[in-house]
């Protein structure tokens, strides 16, 4: 059996922290026997999983491919017997401690679906979770010291707006409405009877007193992201049947930080508001749930406190803690989508993907610095609004929540082998500086473009007042007439640059054309003249032969020729005749045969002449189709006669 690890080296820079927590099997999975992986907490930091029979990770690591044991380091460890207290004080007091002096704080809860995440940040009415401590953390800390006046209400990401009288009465009476529709739970009064006592223990130890006599105002949100879409969990809407959910803007506030555009933020004064403000999102989202045949698990669920520390009338600094319990991860041919349900599990996944790759981006941007690869931040709206806290603005922690259900083993593992990464993830201001430097120059050009095609990354221009607007428009306009003018030019370029690559071509085609035709003319001639010359030479051959077999007809013997002179000394009187006839007859036999050679001579000169005719026609058709061409390059310039005849 192989092992891997999965744990990183041990050079410890400070690392995001990532914690598991293992739930206890409940009774109904005891009384079905349900199978079970073995999950060895090695110690408080270290983990093996061993993959249960029958799971796709142990049938690959049987066909040789992967392993079955896997080895995971954590922060810490919480198995199956830890309590809802022991794990606040564990894992999130010290974030709390930071909130209430000033800084941000993200808690992500993740795992598969029935893992534990929900329980692990609201808990129950009796056995509270990190959510409810922390809350009654913030009261217990400003306990004395509120801002009762809620006109001072958090605006866009990180700023504060004052409210005038009418605006607070608004804010007073739509608090009420929500707190006129929650039924009161007894529960809740147990456990906050619970915490101040818990806090007075535990906590009132490390409460500094402020002296400066500031002030604190606590204002809360709830929202879920269900299908990339944002739904505000404290809107009242829910309820009446027939009305759609609206879905709310990620918009930008100007100074790069997202933030959720008419969410609506309530002012709270106490642990009980708080709880059942929760309840009241509960139950919207339980609602919603129902109308969309959904359960919980689907969609990602964001509680964000925002507190406000005042001094006087001004607000000094504001200070979020947001609590992300993440839709399960579990695949979708797990659990057999189709639909709708194969929509929403795409969404889940692409959203949990996108985190993974801006965490893992981000780990490998830390671990080696000549590496600056894109964060995909804005892929997602969950990264998109967290961005800021993972880079630097904030200090992000990670919950892990697993069971050791055999059923879900696979995507336990895809878990942790996602929490193994974000574990090496360094935490500090460094991470800004690098995300910034990768914000301005790798994502420069991707961003002017999504800016201009997504909508909603637009900044909130009702924000800005009307001659602002009007002002806006003006440089806008400006910059898409300079655009336009860009693009012109840029086109026209493009088609000066195609127009003489294609003169260029035709230049050259008609070069070799020429070249050929020359040659050819060349080798015609040459052949000519060869023909010519070997007629020539035939003809002379053929004159000689005939003379001579003319000279062999008429050749006698010295002999017979001397017999024949004394007959002819004899005959003195017929020997001249003689000698004359045979010179007239041999004279007319030459003529004859130059008389042949001249008509075959003629022929030649006549096919000489043809062929060089044919070749002066094709130069001048040639000649021709190049003349335009050569014209227009020789009166330079425009390209226009061009275009029509080569269209691009
Ligand atoms: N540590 C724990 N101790 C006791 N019970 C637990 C623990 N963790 C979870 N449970 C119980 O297990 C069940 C599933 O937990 P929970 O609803 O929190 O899972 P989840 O991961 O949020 O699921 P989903 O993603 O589907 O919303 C609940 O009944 C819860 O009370």
């Amino acid at each position: 059996m192989c092992l891997q690890s999965e744990v990183p080296g041990s050079a410890e820079v400070q690392t995001m922290r990532v914690y598991l927590r293992v739930r206890p099997f409940s009774k109904e999975e005891l009384s079905d026997n349900e199978d079970q992986v073995q999950c060895v907490i090695e110690s408080s930091q270290t983990v093996t999983l061993n993959a249960p029979k029958g799971s796709a990770n142990m049938k690959s690591s049987e066909k040789g491919i992967g392993v079955s044991l896997h080895k995971f380091a954590f922060s810490q460890i919480f198995g199956p017997e830890t309590t809802q207290s022991e794990l606040f004080d564990l894992t999130v007091k010290s974030q709390t401690h930071d909130f209430l002096e000033g800084k941000n704080a993200l808690i992500f809860s993740y795992g598969v679906t029935n893992a534990g995440k929900t329980y692990t940040i609201q808990g129950t009415p009796q056995d509270p979770g990190i959510l409810p401590r922390v809350l009654d953390a913030t009261f217990h800390y400003s306990e004395g010291r509120q801002y009762e006046g809620m006109d001072l209400k958090p605006y866009l990401r990180n700023d504060a707006q004052y409210l005038d009288p009418d605006q607070v009465k608004q804010e007073r009476s739509a608090k009420a409405a929500i707190f006129a529709s929650v039924k009161e739970v007894r529960e809740v009064f147990l456990f906050v009877f619970f915490l101040v006592f818990f806090f007075l223990f535990f906590f009132s130890a490390s409460n500094p007193t402020q002296a400066d006599g500031s002030q604190f105002a606590l204002w809360v949100s709830f929202f879920e992201i269900y299908n990339e879409c944002v739904y505000d969990l404290l809107q009242p809407s829910l309820f009446s049947k027939s009305k759609k959910r609206a879905a709310l803007r990620v918009c930008d506030d100007g100074a790069g930080n997202a933030y959720v555009k008419d969410l609506r933020w309530i002012n709270i004064q106490n642990l009980r508001e708080a709880c059942k403000l929760l309840q009241y999102g509960n139950k919207n989202r339980s609602a919603a749930a129902t109308k969309m045949n959904q359960s919980s698990s689907r969609s990602h669920s964001i509680f964000t406190m925002k507190l406000l520390k005042i001094d006087g009338h001004a607000v000094k600094w504001i200070s979020e803690f947001s609590m992300c319990d993440l839709a399960g991860s579990e695949r979708c041919n797990k659990t057999k989508t189709f639909g709708e349900r194969l929509k929403e599990a795409g969404n889940i996944n692409n959203s949990l993907l996108i985190l993974g790759k801006c965490i893992t981006a981000l780990r490998n941007n830390q671990t080696d610095r000549t590496k600056s690869s894109y964060i995909p931040f804005r892929e997602s709206k969950l990264t998109k609004l967290f961005q800021a806290v993972f880079c630097g603005k904030g200090k992000a922690l990670m919950i892990v929540n697993i069971n050791q259900c055999a059923s879900t083993y696979d995507e336990t593992l895809h878990v942790m082998k996602f929490s193994a990464v974000a574990k090496q993830v360094g935490l500090g201001t460094f991470w800004c500086e690098r995300t910034q430097v990768i914000d301005s120059q790798a994502l420069e050009s991707y961003l002017s473009e999504e800016e201009l095609l997504d909508e909603e990354d637009e900044a909130d221009m009702s924000l800005l007042p009307q001659n602002e607007l009007v002002n806006m428009i003006e440089t806008l306009r400006t910059k898409l007439l300079a655009e336009r003018r860009r693009n012109l030019v840029q086109e026209m370029e493009i088609r000066k640059e195609m127009g003489d690559a294609m003169l260029q071509q035709l230049m050259e085609s008609e070069e070799l054309r020429s070249r050929q035709i020359e040659d050819l003319k060349e080798s015609y001639q040459e052949k000519l003249e060869n023909t010519f010359e070997m007629y020539k030479d035939a003809i002379r051959e053929h004159a000689y032969q005939s003379a001579m077999n003319n000279l062999e007809d008429d050749y006698v013997p010295l002999d017979e020729f001397i017999a024949e002179q004394e007959k002819v000394e004899s005959s003195n009187v017929n020997t001249c005749s003689v000698l004359h006839s045979f010179l007239v007859q041999l004279i007319l036999s030459l003529e004859r045969r130059l008389m042949e050679l001249s008509e075959t001579l003629e022929k030649v000169r006549d096919s000489f002449l043809e062929k060089s005719a044919d070749l002066e026609a094709q130069q001048r058709k040639t000649d021709d189709q190049v003349r335009p061409y050569t014209l227009m390059q020789r009166f330079g310039g425009s390209n226009v006669d061009l275009f029509y005849l080569f269209p691009l």
